[in-house]
């Protein structure tokens, strides 16, 4: 698979990352304006480091977009000559729906919308994809790709700015918890690199036993409260603090953040 990534930044370059472990790309064109920060990236013949957006463009099957809002309209309008029939458009910017993208391009030339997460980099993304009604083809490609690198659920396009909340900017929110367990762990005696051993491997722990069982939260819950016990005694001081409400309210503000997104300068 021909592949090229414009806009090689955080999220660009977890994507190439996933991409190079898993060996899907039979060539990889990686694009940003400084190129300097890529140069880690220098290492395989087949992986083409370049400032020339048309040159990753015309020599690649697959285009993913990776770059800020603010970029992507320019760089539709100048490399619009250069899309063809063959070519699976995959955006990743937040806010710009199919319908922005059709109004820029004249027509959505059968682009998919993909969130994925920096979690891709170690092939764990939780990935949502949307396409247009009939655009079946080029929606399983983008499936097969994302696939390989982590979990795929394809949803309608208006639940793309919820799906951008939980998984993307919930890899953030996820570590913010984990940094916390961390921190409450060193004030418990342990050092920093136990502690955050203890948090990470305990939070896995917590979702392989979902994602195995296919359990609800509270029944797990439940087999770790001991009655009068310690669990529950922290749980409930937990939400008196107001956990749950305050993880509900953040991501309700980062829905609303994305309304105005593709606007901001
Ligand atoms: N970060 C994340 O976890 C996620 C981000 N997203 C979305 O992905 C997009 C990228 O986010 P993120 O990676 O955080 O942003 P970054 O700023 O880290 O990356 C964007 C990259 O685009 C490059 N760029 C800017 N202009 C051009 C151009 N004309 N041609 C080629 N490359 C260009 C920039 O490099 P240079 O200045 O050198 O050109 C920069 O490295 C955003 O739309 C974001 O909403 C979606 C899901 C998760
Ligand atoms: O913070 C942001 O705007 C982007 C989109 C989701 C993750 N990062």
């Amino acid at each position: 698979m021909k592949i090229a990534i414009i806009g090689a930044g955080n999220l660009g370059i977890s994507i190439a990352k996933g991409i190079l472990k898993n060996s899907i790309a039979s060539s990889l064109y990686l694009t940003k304006r400084h190129v300097d920060s890529l140069e880690a990236f220098n290492v395989e013949e087949f992986v083409v480091i370049t400032k020339d957006n048309k040159l990753a463009i015309e020599n690649s099957d697959v285009v993913i977009f990776a770059v800020q809002p603010n970029h992507l309209e320019a760089i539709f309008i100048e490399n619009k000559p250069f899309f063809k029939d063959k070519h699976i458009l995959i955006s990743t910017v937040t806010g710009f729906s199919i319908q922005n993208i059709t109004e820029i391009l004249g027509s959505s030339n059968g682009v998919v919308r993909a969130m994925p997460n920096t979690a891709i980099a170690v092939g764990k993304s939780m990935t949502c994809i949307s396409t247009m009604d009939g655009e079946h083809t080029k929606l399983k490609s983008a499936v097969k790709i994302f696939s390989v690198l982590g979990q795929v659920l394809v949803i309608p396009e208006h639940l793309m700015q919820a799906a951008t909340v939980v998984c993307a900017s919930g890899i953030a929110f996820w570590m913010r918890m984990i940094r916390a367990s961390t921190q409450a762990a060193i004030q418990l005696g342990f050092d920093a690199k136990e502690a955050q051993q203890l948090a990470m491997y305990t939070a896995e722990g917590a979702a392989h036993l979902l994602i195995a069982t296919g359990n609800h939260p509270e029944e797990e819950i439940d087999k770790v409260t001991t009655p009068k016990g310690c669990t529950i005694e922290g749980l409930n001081e937990m939400e008196h603090q107001g956990l749950s409400s305050s993880v509900i309210k953040g991501m309700m503000a980062s829905y609303h953040k994305i309304d105005g997104i593709k606007d901001m300068p």
